[in-house]
């Protein structure tokens, strides 16, 4: 009977780092203003990479009259579509494999395939944020799953590594755990939307915003998530009072995140599990200073792409909480686990 090998392990490994790569060239792309580098989809200006050659270049600005040709901002784009097409064989590759190897006890087969269908969605999100030019909902949803594959990519890693803790979590630490990482996506998603309406800057100064505890805003706006403004959204298309309800709405959720990560912890320490509780106390930390950081520098690149990875990563501690306090053993590991204390580390 087939079983899972190393080999099985580095791939789905190989991909979770990928993922994360993939994932952060998209927060260059999207925080370089260089979504739209280039006009068309997969291609750029109809050629396989940015055109170079004088008789290419003449040929792109003869195609898209209306989006003059930009290489830096093209090549970064198509930096991001190469490494997200590399991502799509190895994921391609994960579900070829977890088919052959379906016969296997206890072998993951859905998450494989359900990886599958996330990355070719993933493929059309990226060909909708250039067709309908950058049109926030699409962006966010695209970061969302640029997110998602990532931590099902590490969930099978988890799964496939073979380390696996009894499950003896009490039934309230899981709830909370859950509860944590269904804010956390939330969150995410909000910062999603800060980022692709924006609204970065939409309040310069902290805690307060324009020099207030509760300036203009307008929600309404803000959140009319079938809002139709276009039809170019890059640089964003509200107006000051929408833009300051999103900026607000991210802090604040920022707020109610934190303090719930902060009790999982104190819960996962008190649990024994001492060097997760540190490890997610570590990471949001980071996070928060990297997000007050975007603020009062006025959004530098690179901690604006920092504050991107720390979400990230962040997740991926939420995703490994989960995985510890939920993951049933296969019988194998049950029996090699079969001394060790519950919830030990
Ligand atoms: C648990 C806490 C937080 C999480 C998980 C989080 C997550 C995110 C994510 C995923 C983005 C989108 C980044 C991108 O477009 O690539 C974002 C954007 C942003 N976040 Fe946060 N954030 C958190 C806390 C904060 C805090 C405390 C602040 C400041 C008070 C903040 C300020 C911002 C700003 C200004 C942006 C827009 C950046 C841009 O347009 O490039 N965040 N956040």
């Amino acid at each position: 009977m087939a079983t899972p090998t190393r080999t099985d392990f580095g791939l789905a490994l190989a991909a979770t780092l990928l993922a994360l790569l993939v994932v952060l060239l998209g927060a260059y792309t999207r925080l370089s203003h260089a979504g739209l580098g280039c006009p068309d989809w997969p291609g750029c200006y109809g050629f396989l990479g940015v055109p170079m050659s004088e008789h290419g270049q003449a040929l792109a600005e003869e195609r898209f009259p209306e989006a003059p040709l930009e290489v830096a901002k093209g090549w970064i784009e198509m930096v991001h579509r190469y490494f997200a097409g590399l991502l799509g064989l190895l994921v391609l590759s994960l579900a070829v494999q977890a088919l052959r190897r379906r016969v296997a006890d206890g072998q993951p087969l859905r998450l494989p395939l359900a990886l599958l269908g996330l990355v070719v969605l993933q493929a059309a999100f990226g060909m909708w944020t250039v067709t309908l030019k950058l049109w926030p909902q699409v962006v966010t949803a695209h970061l969302l799953g640029g997110f998602a594959t990532l931590s099902l990519l590490f969930l099978l890693s988890l799964r496939l590594s073979g380390r696996v803790a009894p499950a003896a979590a009490p039934r309230g630490l899981r709830r909370l755990a859950g509860a944590a990482l269904a804010l956390l996506v939330a969150q995410i998603a909000l910062g999603g939307w800060v980022s692709s309406n924006y609204a970065a800057l939409a309040c310069v100064d902290l805690p307060t915003c324009h020099g207030q505890w509760w300036p203009d805003t307008d929600f309404a706006n803000g959140f009319h998530l079938t809002q139709q403004i276009g039809p170019n959204y890059l640089g964003g298309q509200l107006d000051s009072a929408a833009r300051t309800a999103i900026h607000l709405g991210h802090r604040l959720g920022a707020l109610v995140v934190a303090l719930l990560l902060l009790a999982l912890a104190v819960r996962l320490w008190r649990a024994g599990l001492t060097r997760l509780a540190a490890l997610l106390a570590l990471a949001l930390a980071g996070q928060v200073s990297l997000g007050i950081a975007n603020v009062l520098l006025h959004l530098p690149l690179g901690v604006a792409v920092a504050h991107n990875l720390g979400g990230a990563l962040l997740l991926q501690v939420l995703v490994l909480v989960n995985y510890r306090l939920r993951a049933v053993a296969p019988a194998t590991q049950r029996a090699r686990y079969a001394g060790a204390a519950p919830l030990a580390e």
